[in-house]
């Protein structure tokens, strides 16, 4: 059976010149693969600037790739830009207050994705939004305020919310918690395990937080520079790093958190 998610060898450049006798190229994703299956995360970790949230941009259709194949159900999304990669592949970002439409109410946003979609009718459409706002946690009347009135938490969890809309296998995390306050980042990391659970989801995960990519994820693939330095199961790589990369990274997380320990 082929996995829910593979990437084979994804290659995207940037135009950094517009100077026609001079066009230069940025490569800043260099033949990234990787698999997943449904109900499993694989964390993207990296210095800032690796490459990781223009990966994340490819996987969701938000970028064309240059080269490579990315396998939805054993199919090539990119070749065949299905409807089905809109619907399966959703992505929640760094930031819910620059994610959310600041003029739209809580109902619109989330009824945005399914009228793309074509999908149900008025009433339908109100119930579902109900049963999304439930299962992330918030109650079915607050579809009818708009986003300033939530906290942080809060919006990410319409984020969430937005994102599952359609009912999708995967979705890509960029971050998911980086702009929130401590206190409140378990309480959406744990929103996102148990959505996991209940709905069998495959996460792609960029985090900077290594702690947090080990207890989180079953895989992970290390980028630095664009490149793929490391690739395997989560417990492996932490205990075995096979690249002088990772293991910098791990010896730069481990000294960061006894300092911020102390
Ligand atoms: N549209 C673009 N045009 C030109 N260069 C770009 C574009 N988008 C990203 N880049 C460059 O690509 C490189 C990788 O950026 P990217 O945002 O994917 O990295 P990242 O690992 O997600 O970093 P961060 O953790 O800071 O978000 C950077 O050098 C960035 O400046």
């Amino acid at each position: 059976m082929p996995s829910l998610l593979s990437a084979k060898l994804i290659r995207k450049s940037y135009k950094v010149s517009n100077n026609p006798f001079k066009q230069r190229y940025l490569e800043v994703v260099k033949g990234i693969s990787f698999s997943l299956n449904a109900g499993q995360t694989l964390a993207v970790v990296g210095e800032s600037g690796s490459g990781k949230s223009t990966l994340a941009r490819i996987l969701v259709g938000a970028e064309q790739p240059d080269s490579g194949e990315l396998l939805f159900e054993g199919s090539n999304i990119i070749k065949s830009s299905s409807f089905s990669w809109y619907r399966n592949i959703r992505m929640i970002f760094q930031n819910p207050s620059a994610s959310l439409n600041p003029r739209a109410t809580i109902r619109q946003s989330l009824e945005e994705p399914l009228i793309n979609a074509k999908a149900g009718n008025s009433q339908s459409r109100k119930d579902r939004i109900a049963e999304v706002l439930d299962l992330v946690g918030l109650r079915p009347e607050y579809a009818d305020r708009y986003p300033h009135t939530f906290s942080g938490g809060q919006r990410q969890r319409i984020a969430i919310a937005r994102a599952l809309m359609l009912n999708p296998k995967v979705i890509v995390a960029d971050e998911p918690v980086s702009a929130l306050d401590v206190s409140v980042q378990a309480q959406i990391i744990n929103l996102l395990l148990d959505l996991q659970d209940r709905l069998d989801l495959a996460y792609v995960f960029i985090s900077h937080d290594l702690g947090l990519v080990q207890h989180f994820s079953d895989k992970v693939l290390v980028m630095h520079n664009g490149e793929q330095k490391e690739y395997g199961r989560v417990g492996e790589v932490f205990s075995q790093p096979q690249s002088r990369y990772t293991l910098e990274l791990l010896n730069a997380s481990a000294s960061y958190r006894k300092a911020i320990e102390k």
